[in-house]
């Protein structure tokens, strides 16, 4: 069963699937503006999903039943939503007045770090031979990576002041690449981790400081080091001095760092402001969560919409499809937050739970995906929701090239609405000059279904404030959600497993301990030890 029982919303899957999306349009001249909504200058068009009034009215009372003023109430004000860790998931505090102890603190971290990024701006911090620093080099990973690199990669149109690079991937290949280019005497580390034991970024780490210490001979490096944690200790065991380490609270989960001080590389990127004016845009996107109506409520009707297709459509996968080349890294950021958040199978009172959870989410940019995987999307057998996001504007762009982005974006979209019929790909292939039989026997193949739903949210353009707005709707979207399928979104304990026994398989690869896990592993440890016979882990 992947269905949430007892709400009426299975017998209208059953009716919907004989409805047709474009016909909701023909019934209905206004369907356009019905289904549209805004806030904090995003605009969420819903009305090419496969939904009509009936079923919006049941999916709020399912919500309404799950008590979801009440449980956005409760992550607002700071309850302990994160039941399996017992804190609160207070990420909101990083850029609302409220709860006032979190956003007390949150306030004075904030200061700090303007203090300190104008600080290295001026030049009145400089590396180990008098050189103003010009790159910085961020090195975390998951939440320490992925939301920082997406909004630098996403603001990459606005003034920059420091060049950004970011290292994640414990694979050598990464930092090499990023130190390649590097001149140690002006580039900044950030180390970002919150519980400073990710052995990825503490691997890295160790390798920018011996990186720094070859080229210092001796000199003092210390200003090249600024560490983000919850464990101040650690960082400063690591060898950061303790003015140069920001903290960050446990109640801040890491996908939803980015807020936090896990995020100074966006400050150090583009300045202060910048980084103020993406909380601002995230905090009106808070506002209109905690005020508006169900029913109007933009991450409530998204998150709603999710479970309509996973729970009753069936759909197993959604894409994230922007139309903005600065959106890129998107797709991969929102991996983290939806599936790290809602991929669980258990409920908050650790019962199994009867209905599927978390899509797997995935995407590209638009238009290149059009060019690989969107012939699956038209044609495909599976149905597959599409996020499309539309900045309308691009102060970058050459003359020409916006138009084009985003008549594909919307032609993208109403294709997969409105498919292809047997008898147009008949006579297309009549045009082309094939016979009649021919023509009859090959439409098949050129035909489309058609009635493929997707979202389209649009902006004006992308700027700190609209992407503040923009990470805050998923980020809220992914609660709602969690409330409705009754799960924690604060916990991961699914990668834990993976870390302790890779801690197993070091020892047993560097032969410091006889250990046996089954056959393929121990295979690929010997393979391994045979081409590394020195190996120190
Ligand atoms: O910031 P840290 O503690 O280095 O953790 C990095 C990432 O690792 C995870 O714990 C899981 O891999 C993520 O939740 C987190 O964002």
């Amino acid at each position: 069963m992947t269905g949430i029982d007892g709400n009426g919303l299975e017998s209208e899957a059953i009716r919907l699937k004989e409805a047709k999306i474009s016909e909701f349009f023909l019934r209905d001249s206004e369907r356009a503006s019905r289904f549209t909504f805004q806030a904090a200058g995003l605009i969420l068009d819903l009305s090419k999903n496969m939904v009509d009034d009936s079923v919006m009215g049941k999916l709020i009372a399912l919500a309404k039943c799950r008590n979801m003023s009440q449980r956005i109430e409760a992550l607002l004000s700071g309850e302990r939503v994160n039941s399996t860790e017992r804190r609160a998931a207070a990420h909101t505090a990083l850029r609302l007045d409220q709860p006032a102890e979190y956003a007390a603190l949150a306030r004075t971290i904030q200061d700090r770090i303007s203090t300190y990024v104008a600080c290295i701006h001026s030049g009145a911090v400089r590396g180990f031979s008098g050189k103003p620093f010009t790159r910085v080099i961020n090195i975390g990973i998951g939440g320490s990576d992925l939301g920082p690199k997406m909004v630098c990669s996403a603001l990459d149109h606005c003034e920059h002041k420091l060049e950004t690079r970011f290292v994640s991937n414990v694979d050598g290949s990464d930092i090499a690449s990023a130190l390649a280019d590097s001149d140690p005497e002006s580039t900044l580390f950030v180390l970002a981790s919150k519980t400073f034991t990710t052995q990825e970024t503490l691997r890295n780490a160790q390798t920018a400081r011996l990186w720094l210490q070859a080229a210092a001979d001796g000199a003092d490096i210390a200003s090249h080091f600024v560490a983000v944690t919850a464990v101040p200790e650690r960082a400063e065991a690591f060898g950061v001095a303790a003015d140069q380490i920001f903290p960050m609270w446990d109640w801040v989960g890491g996908r939803y760092s980015l807020w936090s001080a896990i995020g100074i590389s966006i400050a150090l990127a583009f300045g202060g402001e910048v980084f103020a004016a993406l909380r601002n845009g995230a905090a009106e996107m808070d506002r209109h969560f905690a005020q508006a109506p169900l029913s109007e409520n933009l991450p409530v009707l998204m998150g709603l919409l999710g479970c309509w297709y996973r729970n009753y459509l069936k759909a197993q996968t959604q894409a994230i499809i922007p139309y903005a080349h600065n959106l890129r890294l998107l797709p991969a950021y929102l991996q983290q937050l939806e599936m790290e958040s809602n991929g669980k199978s258990v409920t908050r009172d650790g019962e199994a739970v009867p209905y599927t959870t978390a899509p797997v989410i995935w995407g590209e940019s638009g238009t290149n995906g059009q060019h690989s995987f969107h012939q699956l999307l038209h044609q495909g057998t599976d149905l597959i929701p599409v996020d499309f996001i539309l900045p309308l504007k691009n102060p970058v762009a050459p003359d020409g090239h916006q138009p084009l982005l985003v008549a594909n974006c919307l032609a993208q979209s109403r294709a997969l609405m409105m498919g292809k019929s047997l008898e147009q790909a008949r006579i297309e292939f009549l045009k082309d000059g094939c016979s009649a039989s021919e023509a009859q026997s090959l439409a098949p193949a050129r035909a489309m279904p058609g009635n493929r739903p997707s979202t389209l949210l649009m902006m004006e353009a992308l700027t700190p404030e609209t992407l503040g707005a923009l990470i805050a709707l998923y980020e809220h979207k992914v609660y709602v959600q969690s409330v409705i399928w009754d799960i924690n979104a604060f916990d991961q304990w699914g990668v834990e497993l993976g870390k302790q026994l890779c801690g197993d398989v070091l020892q047993a690869m560097s032969g410091l301990a006889e250990i046996k896990f089954d056959g393929s592993t121990d295979n690929a440890i010997a393979r391994f030890r045979s081409m590394h016979p020195k190996c120190k882990c």
